[in-house]
């Protein structure tokens, strides 16, 4: 399979992870119909690390009518031969884990530990749906007519199209696949132009696990994105999509699905309140704004973007948090000791500063970092700023390592403040006050609450939004029905 591929430009003990013909349609990699290439960068050095062929509308029919032929056979198996797959996938990632990580942090820049928690954590859907598919009952429901009985079934959506982003270039795949496949859909994939090769390592390590042909299709392409995405949304073949990315993508994605009535999951951005409550444990509420905040230097969906800390509290927590973030270390994430690597490109650099330079001009004082770092790559100093006032972060999620501080009084006005946006997705407080808890964790308005942890993901639990953070859910047996249709049967003459 992989003769004819030009050598990695890493280190990796299998190198037929590393594809380089192009995308993945019916079970062969392939350049597609396309002409030119894009390139694809590593953000830890600014530099080239490998070109992929664009691929074309055309194409994306392509690998769409062949999930469709799949989907007659996939469709049929049991659950208990896709449990099967799905734990021999999940086993080929654990097996090739240093590998995928290695992919990961090349890529995407995270340093190489949380590209191995990232394998980790993406593969865990996989063994977590293996289990869950077994187990998902169907109902019989009482019957108002005499002779009658209600059942239902269960069966898959069809042909689905998942759209991913970069930022977890294999966890954001394999929560989408792992329940789709467990489900009997097949896939078309439109992969991130920051990060196809952790998608494509993917589409091998399935082909390994020995996923019939056409059930997974990856598209690649930089340059014709809209066109592709139209092309998923139009499609009357492709009956869901899933995607996870900007709320402003999933806004068009959502007209352009209208004329086929496609069932739509969102995954989209958020604004995540963090507070800190007088009544906290200091240290954890520290550690947890370490996690939150800086994961991924803030690149992740749930960061927390506002950090509303008590009046009583405030002083303590700024002092502990700023030493904190001073102890990290920024650099190449490939490199050892690194804790906190770059961010993806140089436009997510500038809405740092941007955010930065904003907050300043309306007050706030910066306690730590604050600049672009002079470095090749895409670095920004790990930033805490202090006493902010209203401004463009309280509405736009910064995605970057900035920790902006906004003081408040009562919980009230926390409260207020944290609901005071459009989106929804997390939010996280800290207080060691049972009661808080329980009228706090009700009155946020968000799909997930971290109470006393910045860490909330895990296979079993389900991840998504409220108001314009999306809809639908990942993980847990709710994701699991997110790709099925159900269908009654009322069956008379009893
Ligand atoms: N809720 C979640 O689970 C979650 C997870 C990760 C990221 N996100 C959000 O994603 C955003 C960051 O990622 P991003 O900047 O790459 O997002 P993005 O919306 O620009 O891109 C996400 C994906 O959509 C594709 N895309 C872009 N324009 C498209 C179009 N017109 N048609 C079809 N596809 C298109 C991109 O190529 C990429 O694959 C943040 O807002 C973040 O909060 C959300
Ligand atoms: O970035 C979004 C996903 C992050 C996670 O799954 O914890």
């Amino acid at each position: 399979m992989a003769s004819t591929r030009a050598a990695p430009p890493i280190k990796l003990n299998n190198p037929s992870l590393w594809v380089t013909e192009g995308g993945f349609i019916n079970g062969k990699f392939t350049k597609g119909t396309g002409t030119g290439t894009f390139d694809v960068i590593n953000p830890g050095n600014g530099k080239v690390l490998g070109s992929l062929p664009e691929m074309t509308v055309a194409d994306t029919k392509e690998a769409i009518q062949h999930a469709a032929t799949a989907l007659k056979s996939w469709r049929k198996t049991s659950e208990y031969e896709r449990a099967a797959i799905l734990q021999k996938i999940f086993q080929l990632q654990m097996d090739n884990a240093e590998d995928l990580a290695q992919i990961i942090t090349a890529e995407n820049g995270k340093p190489l530990a949380d590209a191995r928690g990232e394998i980790s954590y993406g593969g865990s859907y996989f063994s977590w749906y293996a289990g869950e598919v077994v187990r998902n009952y169907g109902d019989v429901i009482p019957s108002l007519v005499k002779g009658v009985q209600n059942t239902t079934l269960k069966q898959p959506i069809g042909v689905c199209a998942i759209i991913t982003p970069w930022n977890f270039p294999n966890a954001m795949v394999t929560r989408k696949l792992a329940a789709a496949l467990a489900a009997g859909n097949t896939v078309v994939l439109k992969a991130p132009s920051e990060t196809p090769y952790s998608a494509l390592a993917l589409a091998e390590i399935l082909r390994q696990a020995g996923v019939p042909e056409g059930v997974f299709n990856v598209v690649l392409t930089e340059n014709d994105t809209p066109a592709i995405g139209k092309e998923l949304c139009e499609n009357p073949t492709i009956h869901k999509l899933s995607f996870t990315g900007s709320t402003r993508v999933g806004k068009i994605l959502m007209s352009q699905a209208s004329g086929t009535l496609k069932k739509l999951s969102f995954e989209l951005g958020g604004n995540a309140p963090f507070i800190v409550f007088d009544d906290a444990d200091l240290d954890k509420a520290v550690a947890g704004a370490v996690a939150c905040k800086f994961r991924s230097s803030g690149q992740t969906c749930v960061c927390g973007n506002r950090l509303l800390v008590q009046d009583g509290i405030y002083d303590q927590f700024a002092k502990k948090l700023v030493e904190a973030v001073k102890a990290f270390k920024v650099g190449q994430g490939a490199h050892d000791g690194i804790t906190h690597g770059p961010l993806i490109h140089q436009a997510a650099v500038n809405k740092v500063q941007d955010h930065v330079d904003d907050a300043v001009a309306k007050g706030a004082k910066v306690l730590v970092g604050g600049k672009k770092m002079s470095v090749d790559g895409y670095f920004y100093e790990p930033t805490v700023l202090g006493d902010v006032q209203e401004c463009a972060i309280d509405q736009e999620e910064t995605f970057g390592p900035l920790a902006p501080l906004y003081r408040f009084k009562t919980e009230e006005e926390a409260i207020e403040r944290a609901n005071d946006t459009e989106v929804g997705l997390a939010g996280y407080f800290f207080t060691e006050n049972i009661a808080r808890v329980h009228r706090v964790s009700a009155a946020l308005e968000v799909g997930m609450v971290g109470v006393n942890t910045g860490l909330i993901s895990q296979a079993g639990v389900p991840f998504g939004g409220v108001k314009e953070s999306g809809f639908g859910r990942e993980g847990s047996k709710y994701g699991l029905q997110d790709w099925q249709q159900i269908k009654l049967v009322a069956l008379g003459g009893l």
